[in-house]
């Protein structure tokens, strides 16, 4: 089946949209226009609505996200002090320091999680043990930096760009990095496995196990990203927000941790690199005798700000640095 979308009867919670119409290998006949124009409707919605939908026939192998899940639980499974062999020097240069972590015991959010950046990247701590982990999670790293460019070209097309406008405004990759994690069980009293927020970046990918527990707010209410086989999330960022000067939503978004289970997940950051300067763009602005929402700021100081809230986390969500810190009222 092509191109279909569902809404929360699609038994997922969240849209899906099925991104096969866009892939190479996708054959250019009529039929196939005509799906592709529907996954575009549903992408809009879906980025207009939510800011969080699933994708389905991305061109990632299934094989490599269970594998990459898998493996990554059988790092997670291994003693503290093996874990913590991996963990790299904070004065390595890195933005955030590379390698294993956990949360800051004080944190209200309960996980423990290994970042990579670019492969090429002298900072990456690799764990040598299981065998594979390292060579998955850098195939994993490409692919999904491949499943980022096709996104940003859809979501280009969504907003009426021109053709590769974000592209080619974001084509340098050094900044991007990817999160693989494991959200302990759920105690008695207390399940919280990322407090409410939302991404910074550009578009977040994130590959989740069969537990659940991910949730977007929608018109007040959470809605479950049901996990599906094979699926992909596509998150929007912050920085897809303020370009669009709000047409697309930046989601918010939590994780509950479910109970007598560990959930395990990979979430890629698709950025923008530090120096970049971002503002709502004028297609969405003076072209359509809008104000800008958004003064003009660099995404790297906009990092370096939120940054603070991963290494010393605030006990209230409310005072993290979001978005906002940039609105202009
Ligand atoms: O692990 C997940 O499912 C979500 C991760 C996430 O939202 C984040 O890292 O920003
Ligand atoms: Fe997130």
């Amino acid at each position: 089946m092509v191109g279909i979308t569902s809404s929360i009867s699609s038994g997922s919670g969240i849209p899906v949209v099925d991104l096969s119409p866009f892939l190479a290998a996708a054959a250019e006949d009529e039929n196939m226009a005509v799906e592709k124009k529907k996954a575009m409707e549903a992408v809009k919605e879906a980025c207009s609505e939510y800011g969080l939908f699933q994708i389905v026939n991305h061109g990632v192998p299934t094989a490599l996200i269970d594998r990459a899940l898998q493996l990554s639980a059988d790092f997670f499974d291994l003693p503290d002090d093996e874990k913590r062999k991996f963990t790299s020097n904070p004065a390595g240069g890195a933005a955030l320091p590379s390698g294993y972590n956990s949360r800051p015991l004080h944190s209200p959010e309960k996980n423990e999680f290994l970042l990579m950046f670019n492969p090429s990247s002298p900072f990456n701590v690799y764990p040598t043990n299981p065998p594979h982990l390292r060579e998955v999670m850098e195939e994993v790293f490409v692919w999904l930096s491949k499943t980022g460019w096709l996104m940003e070209g859809i979501i280009n097309d969504c907003l009426g760009l021109p053709t590769g406008f974000l592209q080619q405004f974001n084509s340098d990759r050094k900044g991007d990095f990817m999160s693989v994690r494991r959200y302990f069980p759920a105690a008695e009293d207390e399940d919280r496995g990322l407090t409410p927020h939302q991404d910074g970046n550009s578009v977040t990918f994130i590959l989740q196990d069969d537990a659940g527990g991910l949730e977007v707010l929608r018109n007040g209410v959470w809605i479950p990203a049901t996990p599906t086989p094979g699926s992909i999330i596509v998150n929007i960022g912050d920085m897809i927000q303020v370009l669009s000067n709000n047409k697309f939503k930046s989601s918010m978004h939590r994780v509950v941790r479910p109970k007598g289970r560990s959930r395990y997940s990979f979430a890629f950051f698709y950025c923008l690199p530090a120096e970049k300067w971002v503002e709502p763009l004028p297609e969405f602005t003076e072209k359509v005798g809008e104000l800008p929402k958004y003064r003009k700021f660099q995404f790297g100081e906009y990092t370096q700000l939120r940054k603070r809230d991963v290494i010393d986390p605030p006990q209230r969500p409310e005072d993290s640095i979001g978005i906002t810190h940039y609105s202009i009222n």
